[in-house]
């Protein structure tokens, strides 16, 4: 673990990118919700598994989603405590988005069996890439805090048995797909990552396939 990775990583809901993404309006058309099914006047329950910067999780709570953000870094944990009371104290707005966000520390493999959601999303630390000045700033610094996740295929595994309609797995847009992982119901594509989506027997009648990227999904 980096003691300059430790000292160098916060996590701003208020600026920031986030912040950013959220007053411009990009983030209603973020490929995100629409792996995740959300629609307007759709208030889904979503388990983030892997929350780490938690930037997923609020950008779907903050399009009105109830989050359940699980990490099981400590530090990680913390820093994202930390940034969550921030953006509470600072305006109504912000504090009605963290309103809607659960914070567990925690390992979801575990946690996963005792949960339920609509959707339950994954986004693991992606292999990494020979180009590393590609990869941001904050994730280099969150993989020099967590390492690499190894047991990704256990944690697919976990919650593609969880109680839940579908699962959304982010990978990088062109890696293979996780050996010994099922193969997506379908695929959407954003320009450097891609989101894998299992919809699963409890959500089929209700589940349709919005936008699935047959190219990536032949
Ligand atoms: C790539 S980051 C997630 C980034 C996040 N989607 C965001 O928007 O900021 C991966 C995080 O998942 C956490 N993680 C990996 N496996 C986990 C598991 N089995 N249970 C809980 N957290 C896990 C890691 O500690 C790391 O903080």
């Amino acid at each position: 673990m980096a003691a300059a990775g430790r000292s160098a990583l916060a996590i701003d809901f208020v600026g920031g990118a986030v912040g950013y993404k959220l007053r411009s309006g990009a983030a209603r058309s973020h490929a995100l919700l629409k792996a995740t099914g959300m629609a307007p006047g759709r208030a889904l329950q979503v388990i983030d598994a892997t929350a780490g910067l938690g930037r997923d999780a609020f950008l779907l709570a903050s399009m009105g989603a109830s989050v359940t953000l699980i990490e099981r870094s400590p530090q990680v944990h913390a820093l994202l405590a930390q940034g969550l009371a921030a953006a509470q104290a600072e305006s109504a707005e912000l504090a009605g988005v963290v309103a809607r966000m659960t914070l567990i520390q925690g390992d979801a493999r575990d946690l996963l069996p005792t949960l339920q959601a609509d959707v339950v999303t994954v986004d693991p630390m992606h292999p990494e890439r020979t180009k590393t000045a590609l990869v941001k700033q904050e994730m280099r610094l969150l993989r020099d805090l967590v390492g690499a996740d190894p047991d990704v295929c256990e944690l697919m595994q976990a919650a593609l048995s969880a109680r839940c309609g579908r699962v959304v797995l982010k990978w990088p847009l062109r890696a293979e797909p996780l050996a010994g992982v099922r193969k997506p119901s379908y695929q959407i594509a954003g320009k450097t990552v891609r989101y894998d989506v299992f919809v699963l027997p409890r959500g089929a009648a209700e589940e349709r396939a919005p936008g699935a990227d047959a190219a990536l999904n032949p």
